[in-house]
């Protein structure tokens, strides 16, 4: 049991929380920071490349916490959990008794797998976030002849992808597939590689780190998990073949579940009734639907909180309580957004949010005046679905634009799929799928608000360069 004084301190040990430590130790080194990680390996970021002002993409590494000393010097690592804050007298307290005055502190605490409602029913319904749980899926995969995937967003779309040699029963509850990304029509440019075996192969080409972790978590409190994964975490289920089971993938779209029983006696051991009626027998089912907030820990007087439990921040980070911030999964955005940005739990996100935090904590440190970043005005995302580059811009889904947008589509199979949302000839997002180019441009005309009236038949026509009408 420890008592220390910190100016900052960080709780979490995520790309936030390290993000968070990282940008102070540019900030302010001379001032103490204290880091409360649950885990002894954190998370970094590597090999970070601009695609444009705002699109970013890099790489997502486990390290030890102990390798932050080297960039801060005034850091000290508390190896525990939250348990309470005193937010009236700046005290952090730890599970294991540690106590922590602190000036401001920032909360990076996550997020925990958003199960489905029978989840506790059974120990086959799985929820994907950590080392540890990708461990246990391999586990079933190995043995598994059928599994159910339950969800329609990244983590489905990615466990889709990368199994073979097992039975996949994915169960949606919208019209086409990987519907939190992407629309119907890039839907079915995706499902053409379910069939095409030559896409398949180019899949294995990517170019982003493969998570290389196979070691043992060091998780000081069992009931924590592990910082949530990164890209590429699903390459380790690329070579998970199950050899009882045939390939087979069938997608049941528009239901839900009604619910998830154990059955004995049966050639399976789960039964899965949808809310058509059908019962599907199978191994395990994957839960792969969202995320929730962790707020895992004690207050003397709860925050304000945003719709999905989150901790409601503005655009500094700031939550609710005096000199408390918090940034990543745990956080709700809840400032008024720019009209092309809008919050989803990513890791390009919790990196930006992390940011911003550490310089609104830093500028109220030194009183000095601080600006929202720049990064806020447009959503961008950079990934990888099926094995092709996907980039999201702005109102890719052209949310919230009402029935009021034009659609401008190019496509060509097995290549590329661009979509450009317009409302009154001005672009408000774009789905680029493939190595398409257009990223900064489409980048610089959503922020610009240009109006492309004239341009509309012009702007995808592979024969002209559209560069040269902005020059
Ligand atoms: C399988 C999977 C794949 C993903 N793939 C992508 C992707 O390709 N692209 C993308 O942009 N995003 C992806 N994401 C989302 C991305 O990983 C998260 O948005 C991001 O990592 C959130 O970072 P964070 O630091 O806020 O939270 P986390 O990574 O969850 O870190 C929170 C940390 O806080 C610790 N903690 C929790 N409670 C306490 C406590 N009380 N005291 C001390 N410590 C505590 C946890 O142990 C953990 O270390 C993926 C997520 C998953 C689960
Ligand atoms: N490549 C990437 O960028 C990746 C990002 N991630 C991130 O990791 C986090 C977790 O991923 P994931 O779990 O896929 O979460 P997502 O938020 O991406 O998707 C959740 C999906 O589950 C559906 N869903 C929610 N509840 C139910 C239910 N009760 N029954 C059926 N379907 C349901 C949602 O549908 P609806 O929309 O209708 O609510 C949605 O399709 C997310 O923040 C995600 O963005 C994960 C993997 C890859």
């Amino acid at each position: 049991m420890s008592q220390l004084e910190a100016t900052y301190l960080i709780v979490g040990g995520g790309i936030a929380g390290v993000t968070c430590v990282e940008t102070l130790a540019i900030l302010h080194p001379e001032e103490t920071l204290v880091i409360i990680t649950a885990s002894s390996l954190i998370k970094n970021v590597s090999y970070v490349s601009f695609y444009a002002k705002t699109i970013v993409k890099f790489d997502v590494n486990e390290t030890e916490a102990n390798s932050l000393m080297r960039i801060h010097p005034n850091l000290k690592i508390v190896y525990d959990s939250l348990k309470h804050i005193d937010t009236e007298n700046q005290i952090a307290y730890t599970h294991a008794g540690d106590i922590i005055r602190y000036k401001v502190i920032c909360i990076c605490t996550g997020g925990i797998p958003r199960l489905i409602r029978d989840s506790h029913k059974s120990k086959r319904v799985l929820g994907i976030r950590d080392t540890e749980s990708v461990k246990e899926f391999q586990e079933k995969l190995k043995a598994g002849r059928k599994m159910v995937i339950i969800g329609n967003g990244g983590i489905a779309s990615e466990i889709v992808h990368a199994t073979s040699g097992i039975q996949k029963i994915w169960v949606i509850r919208d019209d086409y597939i990987s519907a939190t990304f992407i629309d119907p029509g890039a839907a079915e440019f995706f499902q053409n590689t379910f069939k095409n075996n030559d896409v398949i192969e180019q899949k294995t080409t990517l170019r982003r780190h493969v998570f290389s972790e196979e070691d043992e978590l060091v998780s000081l409190n069992k009931d924590l998990k592990s910082a949530a994964l990164g890209p590429d975490w699903y390459r380790k289920l690329e070579f998970k073949r199950s050899d009882k089971g045939g390939q087979e993938l069938e997608i049941v779209y528009k239901v839900e579940i009604n619910s998830v029983e154990e059955v004995r006696n049966k050639e399976y051991p789960l039964e899965v009734k949808l809310s058509n009626g059908r019962v599907i027998e199978c191994d395990f089912v994957i839960s792969a639907t969202g995320v929730e907030p962790a707020v895992n820990f004690l207050w003397d007087k709860e925050p304000r909180k945003g719709q999905d439990g989150g901790l409601a921040v503005n655009e500094f980070q700031e939550t609710s309580i005096k000199n408390v911030y918090a940034a990543g999964d745990v956080a709700t955005a809840t400032w008024e957004h720019a009209p092309h940005w809008f919050q989803l739990r990513l890791w390009t996100q919790a990196r930006q949010m992390a940011g911003m935090a550490a310089k609104a904590m830093h500028s109220n440190i030194v009183k000095a005046e601080v600006l929202q970043d720049f990064c806020f005005e447009l959503f961008t995302h950079c990934t990888t679905l099926f094995g092709y580059q996907v980039i999201l811009l702005g109102k890719y889904n052209a949310q919230g634009l009402g029935k009021d947008y034009e659609i401008l589509l190019r496509m060509t199979p097995n290549k590329e799929y661009v979509k450009l949302v317009l409302q009154k000839g001005r672009l408000q997002g774009a789905i680029l799928i493939g190595e398409t180019d257009l990223e900064e441009m489409c980048e610089n005309l959503i922020l610009d608000q240009l109006d492309l009236t004239s341009l509309e038949d012009h702007i995808l026509d592979p024969e002209i360069d559209i560069d040269d009408y902005f020059d």
